[in-house]
């Protein structure tokens, strides 16, 4: 008999790939919306995994689209341009000054990386902002924090969806990466935060999945101890615990929480560190970071595997 070693067929290969067939049926043309985060995007061999998964999707008959952030990239542009970075709630304070280089860092330098690592594999990507074909609208954010009015100048709520330019990019066959900036009704530009945009696109498109890649392994329960990352958890118990969470997973999670009431079935947040994270959240049974689901009782990684 030929073993792996001697470089004959390797049994484990065909068993991995037999035992993606149920994911293949579940999502073949379906529309999956996968947020990639700008911190689990500063690494070349990460973004290129990133990209690979993408086209893997697509060639598998899925419809992958993509929502990409660029927080880092924006701060590094801010800061070699000596304008100051202040978050509020996890959304950056957005001056004109600042919102100049937001839409310049995200859609001339970002999103123009994006579509151009997925398209080494072939014509597929196609660059797209809030601003094409009235993609969003956006509305100001009012942000209260300890009853106190916070102004965050030009940041924006995702007011109304036009998903038909995606669609259309979508029908032809090709992967949408679209960048998080949008006119309100006079036409001024806002900052939305990527989370907010990739939830508020996939309630639009009636994904089946949204899926967030982020630079840790999920939603910790104690954070900022990270011992233990909660696996599964309703939206009433993940509304619960929103007024406890900090930074940059408050807008996250607020965004998971929309995605699901909206009606979008599945929602994770998953450690984009890991190389080809997509393609394990999807392909795989159970467990990795942090699932949103209807139903579900609250279970930590640590809990799930003393059962
Ligand atoms: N409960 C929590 N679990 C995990 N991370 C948390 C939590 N609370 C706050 N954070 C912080 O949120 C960050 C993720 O948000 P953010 O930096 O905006 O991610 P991204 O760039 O992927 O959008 C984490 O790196 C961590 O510092
Ligand atoms: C309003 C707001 O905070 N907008 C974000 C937009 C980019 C983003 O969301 O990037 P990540 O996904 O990498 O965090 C910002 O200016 O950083």
């Amino acid at each position: 008999m030929t073993t792996p070693e001697k470089g004959g067929p390797d049994p484990a290969k065909a068993a991995t790939l037999a035992a993606a067939l149920p994911w293949l049926m579940k999502y073949h043309g379906k529309i999956i919306v996968v947020k990639y985060g700008g911190n689990a995007m500063v690494d070349d061999t990460l973004k290129k995994a990133f990209a690979e998964d993408v086209v893997f999707l697509r060639m598998a008959g899925f419809k992958p689209v993509v929502v990409h952030g660029g927080g880092p990239q924006i701060s590094q542009m801010l800061d070699r341009l000596g304008i100051e970075s202040e978050f509020r709630g996890g959304l950056r304070v957005t001056t004109d000054e600042a919102m100049d280089v937001v839409r310049m860092v995200l859609v001339g330098q970002v999103q123009r990386e994006l579509v151009g690592l997925i398209n080494r594999h072939g014509p597929l990507a196609v660059g797209l902002s809030g601003e094409d074909g009235g993609l969003f609208t956006a509305a100001r954010t009012g942000l209260v924090i300890d009853g106190e009015e916070v102004d965050l100048g030009l940041v924006g709520e995702v007011a109304s969806v036009r998903p038909e330019a995606v669609l259309d990019v979508i029908e032809a066959g090709r992967i949408p990466v679209i960048s998080s900036v949008a006119p309100d009704p006079e036409g001024a530009v806002h900052n939305v935060n990527a989370d907010t945009a990739a939830a508020a696109l996939a309630v639009a498109l009636g994904a089946e999945k949204l899926l967030v890649l982020t630079d840790v392994e999920g939603l910790y329960e104690n954070w900022p101890d990270s011992d233990d990352v909660i696996g599964e958890i309703s939206p009433e118990a993940l509304r619960a615990m929103l007024p406890t969470l900090a930074s940059g997973m408050v807008p996250k999670m607020t965004a998971c929480l929309a995605a699901i009431e909206g009606g979008v079935p599945r929602t994770t947040v998953v450690d984009g560190r890991e190389p080809h994270a997509v393609l394990l959240e999807i392909f795989t049974d159970e467990g990795v970071g942090t699932q949103v689901l209807p139903g579900v009782e609250t279970k930590t990684r640590k809990a799930r595997a003393a059962q």
